[in-house]
């Protein structure tokens, strides 16, 4: 069962302005068949093909030389084969035995003169003699058959000649599969195995226009002015440098996924009026060795002829991952080279050649501390998940293709939407017309948008999902666990809306909370967040006496939460104020602590969660009544929100002011507003992000296996 359950649909890429090489069709393992298939094919007949139909030695005794047909008979040696070829006489060949050579070696017949029509390799040299000398005993001497022993070598048969083909037919095959492979990369539509060093970099430049500008990337106010000096530094570097400052060489946009980071670097590159190179960090790997780094020379030497300008380089940790300090496992030795390469010439070009490279990461933790330090990305713009007011502007830029219905509102459709990247964001706004145009709707209206934000979180609802009465009541006691624990413990997120319609492919319940904007947690709210998550699995001891598989979820949260504020936030007195945080996996095989300090972290981590058990079983004891009764409501109506709640569980104890109430409504008093009870009696409710929005935690969401 899923506590806000925001599985992130991948972040949508609008972003169409990249040159579209024509693709070369895909490389087919049936054309290498093919090839190999005809070289067998083709190999042997040029090797055996001249030397006629190749038969047995009983065929020659019984059929040619008993009716005295051989003209004469040619006998070499092939290695160790003895070869011996027949030649036919030419009256001779119109017997019907002599048939295969008629419609075989056509050309033979017409001129038998020109090379033997059979041989054959079962005979030794005697064995030949003496069957001819048999079967011609009663005939002169000037009549028999002449023997000719040549000492001739096939020069087609040669082990050595056959060696070289196969040679060059396999160099052939290679150079094929090699064309196809850098087919398409780029420099030059069909692509050459001759530029696969090549940089694939896009050029964005007087002729190719980007259409995005800052006006369509909402928000992010300090990233674009900090982007927009960068523009500047280009087109005029005498006004700082005169006055003895140095240009920056790059900047790194660090961000989550869908924030607009790639958005931003195309305004730039529509903006700034100089040549934009844009290209991806996986673009540089290819699996030959020493490939990337030619293709990063290749860059900067591109780069280099239209300076002033700008290299854009995506997803940089593609390549700029911290070079392995203890390689146990074999690094990647390609992927190094590529960024030594990448440093070099960062550091090869002066801070007056008008190159500024533009990079982007959301792994920025990973990234190589060389690449990071002065001199190379001197600068860091970082571009969060926009804000109650920066959802809000996306919203209305996205909104603006959009045909809208009355009271469709950007700003109460931010307030319900906190922890939406721009990506998210831009996925609701199409969902909602997608949904509305199924609905055969005129215009798009609040409803469709509520639907959407849903979906985006739960993913489809499926109403008929056949679930047994039993599992549903374990469900409604689950969430209902959830709900009581938020309603009262003063740190948590209030809930805003309990669920148990079966939606998407895991969840067969969820709930929904209102976070606060917050980037800083203490103690307490942690602790009450992880006793909000663990009411589930309580709910269900204390109800049913029994647990079910249904807090996977909840647990894995909590158990990477303890293991966070043990091991990261120094969160606990018997550890101490210590943080092991391992974003580059190094802690894998050896670890920065002793076997005991190990101990310790795994009982405190066990203490932690136990405690918080046993608080939250107390607390739901307390308030056994009203998990029964929400329960049951919740069995009843499948969809409580935040008015069910305080109509069974009474006013919450605690005063909580919602973001979305001081956003929407202002300084009014906050959750008696009639707005905010429109809303949620029309089924509107507020989601939210995670009660942690903490970067360990961001991957625990969305998973579920109930
Ligand atoms: N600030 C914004 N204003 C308007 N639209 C935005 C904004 N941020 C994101 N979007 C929308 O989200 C889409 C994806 O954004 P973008 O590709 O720039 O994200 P990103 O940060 O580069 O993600 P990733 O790290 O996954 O590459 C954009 O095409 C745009 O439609
Ligand atoms: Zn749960």
């Amino acid at each position: 069962m899923k506590d806000n359950n925001l599985e992130k649909p991948k972040p949508i890429r609008k972003i169409s302005n990249k040159k579209i090489t024509p693709k070369p069709p895909k490389f087919n393992i049936m054309w290498l068949y093919g090839i190999l298939i005809v070289a067998l094919l083709v190999v042997p007949t040029i090797i055996g093909g001249s030397n006629g139909r190749t038969i047995s030695f009983q065929r020659f005794e019984s059929e040619m030389l008993s009716q005295r047909d051989v003209e004469k008979i040619v006998v070499y040696k092939n290695g160790e084969l003895v070869v011996a070829e027949v030649y036919i006489k030419k009256n001779s060949l119109a017997k019907p035995q002599y048939k295969d050579v008629k419609t075989d070696q056509r050309s033979f017949t017409m001129n038998p003169s020109s090379g033997p029509q059979y041989n054959f390799t079962d005979a030794t040299y005697e064995s030949l003699k003496n069957s001819i000398a048999n079967s011609e005993k009663n005939i002169p001497d000037s009549e028999k058959t002449p023997i000719v022993y040549e000492q001739h070598e096939n020069w087609l048969t040669n082990s050595l000649f056959q060696f070289i083909i196969m040679g060059v037919l396999l160099v052939v095959v290679w150079l094929f599969i090699m064309r196809r492979m850098s087919g398409g990369s780029g420099g030059g539509p069909g692509g050459q195995i001759f530029n696969i060093g090549k940089s694939k970099a896009t050029l964005f430049d007087k002729e190719a226009q980007v259409s995005v500008t800052f006006n369509d990337v909402a928000g992010l106010e300090e990233a674009k002015q900090e982007v927009m000096e960068i523009v500047d530094f280009l087109k005029n570097p005498k006004k700082y440098t005169n006055l003895g400052g140095k240009i920056p060489k790059g900047a790194l946009l660090v961000g989550s996924p869908g924030t607009g980071k790639t958005l931003l670097a195309k305004a730039v590159a529509g903006e700034a009026q100089v040549p934009f190179f844009s290209l991806s960090g996986s673009d540089f790997v290819e699996m030959f060795v020493g490939v990337g780094a030619s293709r990063v020379r290749d860059l900067f030497r591109q780069a280099k002829d239209k300076a002033p300008c700008i290299i854009f380089i995506d997803e940089i940790d593609a390549i700029g991952r911290a070079r392995g300090k203890n390689n146990i496992v074999g690094g990647n030795d390609e992927r190094e080279n590529t960024l030594n390469q990448l440093l070099v010439e960062m550091d090869g070009f002066g801070t007056d050649s008008g190159i500024i490279i533009l990079a982007a990461t959301n792994r920025p933790d990973v990234l190589d501390s060389a690449l990071l330090r002065p001199g190379r990305f001197d600068r860091q713009v970082s571009i969060d998940k926009p804000d109650l007011v920066g959802r809000e502007q996306i919203f209305k830029v996205h909104l603006k293709p959009v045909k809208l219905a009355e009271g469709v509102d950007a700003k109460k459709l931010s307030a319900q939407t906190p922890g939406f990247a721009g990506a998210e964001i831009a996925n609701v706004c199409n969902e909602a017309a997608l949904i509305a145009a199924r609905k055969n709707k005129e215009a798009v209206d609040m409803q469709d948008f509520q639907d959407a934000i849903d979906r985006v979180i739960g993913g489809l609802e499926k109403k008929n999902k056949i679930i047994s009465p039993e599992e549903k009541r374990i469900v409604a006691y689950h969430e209902a666990g959830h709900a009581i624990a938020g309603w009262f413990l003063e740190h948590a997120d209030p809930l805003v809306k309990v669920s148990i319609v079966p939606r998407g492919v895991a969840a067969l319940g969820y709930a929904q909370y209102l976070p606060k904007e917050q980037f800083l947690y203490t103690t307490e709210q942690l602790l009450d967040g992880m006793s909000m998550t663990l009411g589930g699995r309580v709910a269900e001891d204390i109800t049913f006496g029994k647990i079910s598989t249904g807090a996977q979820n909840d647990l894995e949260r909590i158990t990477k939460l303890a293991y966070a504020m043990v091991t990261i936030y120094g969160m606990n007195d018997k550890v101490g104020n210590v943080s092991f945080n391992d974003t580059q996996g190094e802690y894998q095989f050896n670890k920065p602590y002793s076997e005991k300090t190990s101990e310790l972290i795994d009982q405190e981590v066990r203490n932690q969660i136990n405690t918080v058990y046993e608080r939250t079983k107390q607390l739901l004891l307390d308030k056994r009544d009203g998990l029964e009764k929400l329960a049951n409501k919740l069995l009843e109506k499948e969809i409580l929100f935040q008015s069910d709640l305080e109509e069974i569980l009474g006013k919450r104890p605690f005063d909580h002011r919602t973001t979305y109430d001081e956003f929407v409504n202002g300084a009014t008093e906050s959750n008696q507003d009639p707005v905010a009870q429109n809303l949620v009696h029309e089924g509107i409710s507020d989601h939210s992000g995670t009660f942690n929005r903490n970067p360990e935690e961001k991957e625990a969401n969305g998973t579920d296996t109930k």
